[in-house]
């Protein structure tokens, strides 16, 4: 071991840094930090060089690999392990990096804690050498788990004190505020004093002696678990229960008598060794690790699935240097048939039947797909979208409730030009609601002056009628903010959503393709594939022709909502390609229903419902009409003069099942047509649209699984910002240089400014999230923490870094008058 002389000004010696060995001993030239695994210098400058710094990490992973990890392999990649090195950056600082990003991965849960081969319980075990037999060893035959990472080379076991964190869930932040409580956000971090002074806010804070070992607890100061020391100060100190430095006299003075509360027993890190140094390579990314290890480490948590626990035997005393302390053996002893919940929250891996989906290689592992990000973000501009209204002196500035006006067309070369299928001037835009904030479409149907407001009972009807293959019709007005006496239909909004006319009849070639993808004309057709398999590109059945899959998948949602629509007693009347919206792959909405029920509403007729059996069988025939436009490919396939022509293409490229459904819908029939005479045709189709609809969920699923943490970091990462430097703090010393915040600015640092051997900025998102998630769950594992100057070094765990964050937040929730986090 170095000798406290030897640890003044000499820079780190990173081979100790990273294996917590070195082969050199006390020969070597470098500091071998005494108390934990220095896996590199940390530096704002340019890290120590020495004569092992030819280490560097088997990975040559960084952190955009950590955004490409794959899934949908069959296998996970293995990564052996002892590998020769791949060059990888080193960390410009080391703490204690775990595999997973999760607490405790890597770090050992109480199962390996203090226990022999056999589960017995083994103090002595801490204090073996690297590589002993029952050691958990990570990929360079370094320790790893708790028992084998002794940043104190062998402290006693500690007292368990009660220290008040919660042993579930809550301990993620998760839990819902108490919106009752007087300041309902601030419930999620209690403050564990009223008031923050520096001496309260230090109990972590201790002196550090050469050795590395803490001094020893006596029962009018135990040991903190934090150690700081400036370096200069650490060839003076005298060792086991030496002095404290002068900034750590005040601090020491303070420290209360309550042993430190990551050793709590109500922690599931309760039973962890108190002191972590795992020693593990300090340029291992914990995305390595997540590569190679199971990122869940077997829990052993006192709950037991009938809610039981063991019996608890005597208490168990023991007198280490001259402290006594008491623990239960119930704190050890394993459970295996216990029910074992984490009381931290991470992305775990994907579930098996997402992970063995076969998708695109190099999709995000822990992101969203980009195809996915990007449907959402557009969707996100769209509805956000505005125009300027100084250049649009059409577009009013507010239409009722509604206002932001954006037209989702553009503007006709004859504004007057009538729509085919309302007879009027018709102009959608989109528009925020100044009531509820939500953006809807408005369809304003120009000059047309309402007369009777009996068909206000049909829309009323349309108002009530939910189904999600519908647009659901919100309400109606009439209004001249336009300068006409127009009416208004507000639907809800779908952004990017288009026509089905405009997806699917709007390629080059009015006819789109009509003649030569049909043959008809010329009598061969290059596109015509008589056997009906094999497509040219992609998922075209023929060139041309789409596969009977998407038809009938556009047929189950078609006839679903008509099903619903003709149920409820109404009529859709807008059958029609330009009245059905589709948006992502293939999801249809049937658009503008309601609209016809009002403009053709006729007074001597009385309402619309009379006539609402015709209405319906025409929007049957129309649903045959729109479904072999698709299916021939152009809209000339419904005329009467091409119907033979388009039955034979059917007849030719699809199933039965089709050629029936449209024989069904679009000729004669003896008696009334039913929506539910379609169920028969459609099949065991039916399964396969639900199959396929159930998986996207899944997927869907297990992408909102993973943003649930990533928003879970971006929140702690929030309040990290909020207390981090706060300029108005500057000038008072218990805010930005020392105390509490002080360690969370280097944990900052340590966060996101490490640089590698070069200098240059190592930057590694699984090394983030890792240390996010510990510093959440408030894992007992220390890191260490360098000041900027480089001239102190403080030995901090995650638990009482969590304990300081929660402290400041809490009072800044206190002193801020406005506070709102949610
Ligand atoms: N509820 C809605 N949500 C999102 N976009 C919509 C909505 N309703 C219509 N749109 C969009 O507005 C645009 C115009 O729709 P519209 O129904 O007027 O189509 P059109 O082809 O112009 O029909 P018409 O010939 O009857 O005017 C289309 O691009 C459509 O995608």
């Amino acid at each position: 071991m170095t000798s406290t002389a030897n640890a003044v000004r000499k820079p780190i010696c990173r081979y100790f840094m990273s294996t917590g060995t070195c082969h050199k001993g006390d020969e070597c030239q470098y500091l071998h930090h005494p108390s934990v695994g220095f896996q590199k210098h940390f530096s704002n400058g340019q890290p120590p060089m020495n004569d092992h710094q030819g280490m560097s990490d088997s990975m040559g992973d960084n952190g955009d690999q950590f955004f490409n990890a794959t899934f949908g392999t069959e296998t996970i990649p293995e990564f052996p392990f002892n590998r020769p090195p791949l060059g990888r950056p080193q960390r410009a600082m080391g703490g204690p990096v775990m595999g997973s990003g999760m607490p405790g991965q890597g770090q050992g849960f109480p199962d390996t804690q203090r226990m022999d081969m056999h589960g017995q319980l083994d103090p002595r075990m801490d204090n073996l050498p690297p590589g002993a037999p029952g050691m958990r060893m990570d990929g360079y035959g370094q320790r790893m788990g708790s028992p084998t990472h002794r940043m104190d080379g062998g402290m006693p076991p500690r007292p368990r004190p009660d220290h008040g964190l919660p042993t579930d869930f809550q301990a993620l932040n998760l839990q819902i505020p108490n919106s009752k409580g007087p300041n309902p956000v601030a419930n999620e971090f209690i403050p564990k004093s009223a008031t923050l002074t520096h001496s309260a806010s230090s109990p972590n804070f201790s002196t550090l002696n050469g050795n590395g070992f803490l001094p020893p607890m006596t029962s009018a100061a135990p040991p903190p678990s934090g150690h700081m020391m400036p370096p200069e100060q650490m060839s003076s100190a005298p060792g086991l229960g030496g002095p404290p430095t002068s900034m750590m006299l005040s601090q020491a003075q303070t420290m209360s008598n309550t042993p430190p509360p990551h050793l709590a027993p109500t922690s599931v890190f309760s039973s962890a060794s108190p002191n972590h140094s795992p020693h593990l390579s300090p340029s291992n990314s914990p995305l390595m690790i997540r590569r190679t290890a199971s990122p869940i480490t077997p829990l052993k948590q006192n709950v037991s699935a009938q809610g039981q626990k063991k019996n608890s035997t005597a208490t168990i005393q023991e007198n280490v240097g001259g402290t006594t302390y008491f623990y239960s053996p119930e704190d050890f002893s394993l459970q295996h048939d216990a029910l074992q919940l984490p009381n931290f929250s991470m992305f775990p891996s994907l579930p098996p039947h997402i992970a063995h989906l076969t998708v695109k290689k190099n999709m995000p592992q822990f992101f969203m797909p980009d195809e996915l990000k990007l449907d959402i973000l557009n969707r996100h501009a769209m509805t956000m979208a505005q125009i300027d209204t100084t250049h649009n002196p059409d577009i009013p500035t507010e239409v009722d409730n509604y206002h932001n006006l954006f037209p989702l067309e553009p503007p006709l070369a004859n504004p007057m030009q009538k729509s085919a299928r309302f007879g009027y001037p018709t102009t959608c835009y989109k528009a925020v609601n100044t009531k509820d904030g939500l953006t809807y479409c408005l369809r304003r149907i120009h000059g047309f002056r309402l007369s009777n407001t009996k068909c206000m009972s049909v829309i009323d009807m349309w108002k009530k009628m939910y189904h999600p293959n519908v647009v659901q019709l919100r309400e109606v007005f009439t209004t001249k903010a336009f300068g006409d006496n127009s009416i208004v239909f507000v639907y809800d909004y779908f952004p990017t959503a288009e026509t089905l006319m405009t997806r699917h009849f709007s390629g080059p070639g009015a006819m789109n393709g009509y003649n030569q993808s049909f043959g008809m004309e010329g009598g061969s057709s290059r596109s015509f594939n008589p056997s009906g398999k094999g497509g040219m590109n992609g998922p075209r059945q023929h060139a041309g022709l789409l596969p009977e899959s998407m038809i009938w998948a556009y047929v189950v949602q078609l006839s679903s909502a008509l099903r619903a629509i003709h149920a409820a007693g109404l009529a859709c009347r807008t059958m029609d390609p330009t009245k059905i919206l589709i948006y992502s792959k293939s999801r249809l909405r049937l658009n503008c229903v309601g609209i016809l029920d009002v403009l053709t509403f006729d007074n001597n007729q009385g309402s619309p419902l009379a006539v609402i059996q015709h209405y319906q069988q025409e929007d049957l025939v129309y649903l045959g009409k729109v479904v072999l436009a698709l299916a021939c490919n152009t809209v000339m396939a419904i005329q009467r003069d091409n119907f033979q022509n388009s039955m034979e293409l059917i007849a030719r490229s699809y199933s039965a099942d089709l050629k029936n459904f449209f024989l069904y819908l679009l000729t004669n029939q003896n008696r009334p047509r039913s929506i539910n005479d379609i169920m028969p045709m459609i099949g065991a189709r039916f399964y396969t649209q639900l199959d396929s609809a159930q998986l996207r969920s899944d997927v869907i699923e297990n992408e909102l699984a993973k943003e649930v943490e990533n928003g879970r970091l971006f929140r702690l990462l929030s309040k990290l910002g909020t207390i981090n430097e706060r300029p108005e703090y500057n000038l008072d010393p218990q805010w930005s240089e020392t105390g509490d915040r002080y360690m969370l600015k280097l944990f900052r640092d340590y966060l996101f400014h490490q640089v590698d051997e070069n200098g240059a900025p190592w930057i590694d998102t699984a090394h983030i999230i890792q240390c996010l998630n510990k510093l959440d769950a408030g894992s007992p594992e220390k890191i260490c923490l360098m000041s900027r100057d480089e001239h102190s070094v403080l030995v901090v765990s995650y638990l009482e870094l969590k304990q300081n964050f929660e402290r400041a937040f809490s009072e800044l929730l206190t002193s801020s008058h406005h506070a709102n986090f949610t």
